[in-house]
């Protein structure tokens, strides 16, 4: 593990075990032959918006889907907020590529479904995925179907939903995996003044390392597989971010360097 990774885990260590997410020594095996992800420790301090780059197939999803108790820990420890992982928590939320929305409900009532399920008070959650909705740009298609809006309106349609949960820790495998250049732009901008109103942890997977250090405090950078931990960057520009501007500030770009380098070196080791 690099010096900066160890700083930053002694740095973290100071926080309580209930206000942080913890992996230590995590191993994962799927049958005989896939070595998914070897010893990897991280700390998440609280409201930190964390990325996972690494190349493909190198344990990323198998990490997240640990982290969300969607398969079992086998080797290692993993504590988020104080507890182990276990499917169904109400402060985990996971949000993927696919904007899974049922196509026979209204945009709000997709955005405010999973707090329902959650067992979220009517008025409340009503409320809230409506203002969800105006922050996702979406104000005026509330009582839309999923067929009637386009890819990006739908993904728009589960970001709410997924912060219409409170949820504490969000898990996010590449949410805006599957749109098209602009209008990941667009939604990056949207995740970033949400997350900024309420600094929940955040454990984002991306391949695309622009988005990795516009949005994040750090990027941890994972080898091929199997998947250990080579790098562990904090990513120091100022917030709040604007993700056109940054296009233009020199630190972004030598940061992108910096990430990409150790990409380079993790596809090779
Ligand atoms: N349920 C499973 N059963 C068997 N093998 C699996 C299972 N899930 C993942 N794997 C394997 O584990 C390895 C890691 O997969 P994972 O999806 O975690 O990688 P990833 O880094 O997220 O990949 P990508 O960036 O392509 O999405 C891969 O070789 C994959 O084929």
């Amino acid at each position: 593990m690099s010096i900066v990774s160890e700083t930053l885990n002694s740095a973290n260590a100071a926080a309580t075990s209930s206000d942080r997410i913890v992996i230590d020594g995590l191993d994962h095996r799927f049958g005989e032959s896939v070595h998914a992800a070897s010893n990897v420790s991280l700390t998440f301090a609280p409201g930190e918006f964390v990325s996972i780059v690494g190349p493909s197939g190198c344990g990323k999803t198998t990490v997240l889907n640990l982290l969300a108790g969607l398969i079992k820990v086998q080797t290692g420890t993993l504590s988020i907020f104080g507890k182990p992982p276990k499917a169904g928590r109400h402060d985990v939320a996971y949000m993927l590529a696919r904007d899974c929305l049922f196509p026979w409900l209204t945009a709000e009532r997709n955005a405010e479904f999973g707090a329902e399920i959650r067992g979220m008070d009517r008025a409340k959650r009503k409320s809230r995925a409506r203002e969800l909705l105006e922050a996702v740009g979406l104000k005026g298609f509330e009582e839309s179907y999923p067929k009637a809006l386009s890819h990006g309106m739908r993904q728009r349609v589960a970001l709410a939903r997924t912060f219409c949960l409170e949820s504490p820790l969000l898990l996010m495998d590449e949410p805006f995996g599957a749109l098209d250049a602009q209008t990941k732009l667009q939604l990056e901008e949207v995740l970033l003044s949400l997350w900024m109103k309420e600094r929940r942890n955040v454990v984002f997977i991306t391949h695309d390392l622009a988005e990795a250090i516009t949005l994040s405090d750090r990027v941890i950078v994972m080898s091929s597989r199997p998947g250990r931990v080579i790098a562990d960057i904090p990513i120091d520009l100022p917030r709040p971010r604007s993700v056109s501007a940054l296009q233009k500030d020199p630190a972004y770009h030598r940061l992108y360097a910096q990430v990409w380098e150790q990409l380079e070196m993790g596809l090779k080791s």
